[in-house]
């Protein structure tokens, strides 16, 4: 919350000048009414024209004021909040990007509430939570040191009148009834309605789709049921407001009429003391539901912080020239949660230039120990040095800036081939492009559309497409998970060529299924339960006759 506070203060120009034109609005709106009330009571009295012109004149320009400082508190705070939500917006996404991997681990219906939902949730905290209270003390304070010129009495009236409906309300309220679960529900309820839209096709497949649409209406009407009762609570809270703000007021009618008959108050001020406590409870009206928006605010900050907190600090060095060496010691790691470790001491020594198959089976680690070399996630234990720095060390965006990767699963946006591969490299020609294109066998125009994901190309396309990506940015490291394992075996091979051709200069590590042609590495390292159980090239690995051997004779 306080971090919220102060990026909202970051605009504290704009957020004075909003407390400013909120009060003004506020006590114009009393006196407005209180010069009504004067005005009606001296014309009674029938006093010189000059009078009623002056009183006249001052209700028009109470009422000129009132409006131009409502529409300048609703211009200004609205600017305040629309520039804080932006502020909001791009600091969650700072702190969210550096570990994309980690979301992953949370079900994109949920993902998607926190980052749409919870976020704009939070433009109330200004406008709901902390502006409204300001205002109304503010506003308060003024009314009840005027009203003493009249009666203490009458003062101490509105005090207790405010009191009520500004803490004793609302808090009373807040603290009996529980709230609903409905920000629960509604999570849950996204989480459902995704996996369902994403799963259809393997529902009704298994004849799962009516259980499913029973269990999504179930907690639809469950959702239903909790904001119906969320907004039965802020109706009551606002009644319970008005309630006590027109029994003030009439306490006040009662009280002035009996000063005045005892001669202790000019009757003459009657009407203006009743139409004052009247407006000054419309600044409490807004108070009612501080405490619910102030509670929905902190169910945002709190789900938003759980995936930010994740956030582990990045290194800040650049890497200089091109990568030497990549050195692991005794490395582990573990998945959060996991039962057992993905990676178990594990030590490699890559040079550059050097090409690494990784092969094993499947659940070994192989995708893992990639991950690692692309600083997507952080080891457990051991030491991974790049050229003799700490791989911990080194920005992230400095690493990627030498690699080129080509993974199990490759995202491609909604755009066109061409503005895909751009992404790779954005100075690159429309020759160059059409060079890996052909290099990847991939028969496709530069314009020719790319739906999201990748929706209209087949597994091999996609394939071909993220090679192309991959011989376009060209770096010194090449990354490649199960590159071609989509592709017909002919197409497969000519693929393995061109990448061992392309690839001359570069350091690769691969990880493969594919036994065939591994005699073109310098190095093959076979994983087993989270170790290299052997490494060296095809034929030391054939002189041991140890499990490369068991995997090749397979
Ligand atoms: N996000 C995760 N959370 C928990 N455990 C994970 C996660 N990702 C992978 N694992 C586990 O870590 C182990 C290693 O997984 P990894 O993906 O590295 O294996 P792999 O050798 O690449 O498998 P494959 O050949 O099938 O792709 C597996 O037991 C897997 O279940």
């Amino acid at each position: 919350m306080q971090e919220l506070v102060a990026m909202i203060w970051q605009d504290k120009k704009d957020v004075l000048l909003a407390l400013l034109a909120g009060t003004i609005s506020g006590l114009t709106a009393v006196a407005l009414f209180a010069q009504s009330g004067l005005l009606i009571s001296k014309a009674a009295l029938m006093p010189p024209f000059y009078i009623i012109l002056i009183l006249t004149a001052f209700l028009k320009l109470f009422g000129v004021t009132k409006s131009a400082s409502k529409y300048a508190e609703r211009y200004i705070s609205h600017r305040v909040t629309f520039k804080f939500i932006s502020i909001v917006r791009m600091n969650f996404f700072k702190k969210l990007l550096p570990q994309a991997h980690v979301l992953n681990n949370y079900k994109s219906g949920d993902l998607l509430t926190r980052i749409t939902g919870d976020v704009e949730q939070l433009q109330n905290f200004f406008l709901r939570v902390l502006y409204p209270p300001f205002i109304a003390f503010f506003v308060f304070i003024v009314v009840i040191l005027f009203s003493l010129f009249f009666s203490p009495w009458i003062s101490l009236l509105l005090l207790i009148g405010i009191v009520l409906t500004s803490i004793v309300v609302p808090y009373i309220l807040f603290r009996r009834r529980p709230y609903s679960t409905s920000t629960l529900e509604k999570k849950e309820l996204t989480i459902l309605a995704t996996e369902y839209f994403y799963g259809y096709r393997d529902l009704i497949l298994h004849h799962q789709n009516e259980s499913k649409a029973e269990e999504l209406s179930a907690l639809y009407k469950a959702y239903g049921n909790s904001r119906r009762k969320e907004l039965d609570q802020e109706q009551t809270s606002y009644l319970w407001n008005q309630l006590i703000a027109l029994f003030t007021s009439f306490s006040v009618v009662f009280v002035g009429a009996y000063l005045t008959a005892v001669g202790q108050l000019d009757g003459l001020y009657l009407a203006l003391i009743v139409l004052i406590s009247l407006t000054v409870f419309e600044s409490a009206v807004p108070l009612a539901l501080v405490p619910i928006f102030a509670r929905h605010t902190k169910n945002a900050v709190d789900r938003l912080e759980e995936i930010t907190s994740k956030n582990e600090s990045d290194g800040t060095l650049h890497l200089k020239g091109v990568i030497q060496n990549i050195q692991l010691h005794d490395v582990s790691y573990w998945y959060p949660s996991a039962a057992r470790p993905a990676l178990e001491q594990l030590s490699l020594n890559i040079q550059a230039g050097e090409k690494i198959a990784i092969i094993g089976p499947s659940g070994c680690g192989k995708t893992t120990l990639l991950q690692l070399l692309m600083k997507e996630i952080k080891r457990t234990s051991g030491e991974i040095y790049v050229n003799t720095t700490d791989i911990n060390a080194i920005s992230s965006q400095s690493m990627y800036a030498h690699m080129s990767t080509m993974l199990q699963h490759n995202h491609f946006f909604s755009g066109t081939i061409k503005s895909n591969l751009l992404m790779a490299n954005d100075e690159a020609s429309d020759e160059a492009i059409q060079k890996v294109l052909q290099k990847a066998q991939l028969n496709k125009n530069l314009e020719d559309p790319v739906f999201e994901k990748g929706g209209n190309l087949s597994g091999g396309e996609k394939q071909r497409l993220a090679f192309a990506r991959l011989l376009l940015k060209d770096s010194d490291l090449w990354i490649v998970d199960e590159p071609f394992t989509s592709l017909d075996v002919q197409t497969e091979k000519i693929l393995f060529n061109t990448l061992h051709e392309e690839a001359a200069n570069k350091t690769v590590v691969m990880v493969t299924h594919s036994l065939a042609d591994l005699d073109r590495f310098d190095r093959i390292c076979v994983m087993l339960r989270g170790q290299i159980v052997e490494c060296g090239s095809h034929q030391q690995l054939l002189a041991k006759k140890g499990l490369y051997c068991e995997m090749l004779n397979q």
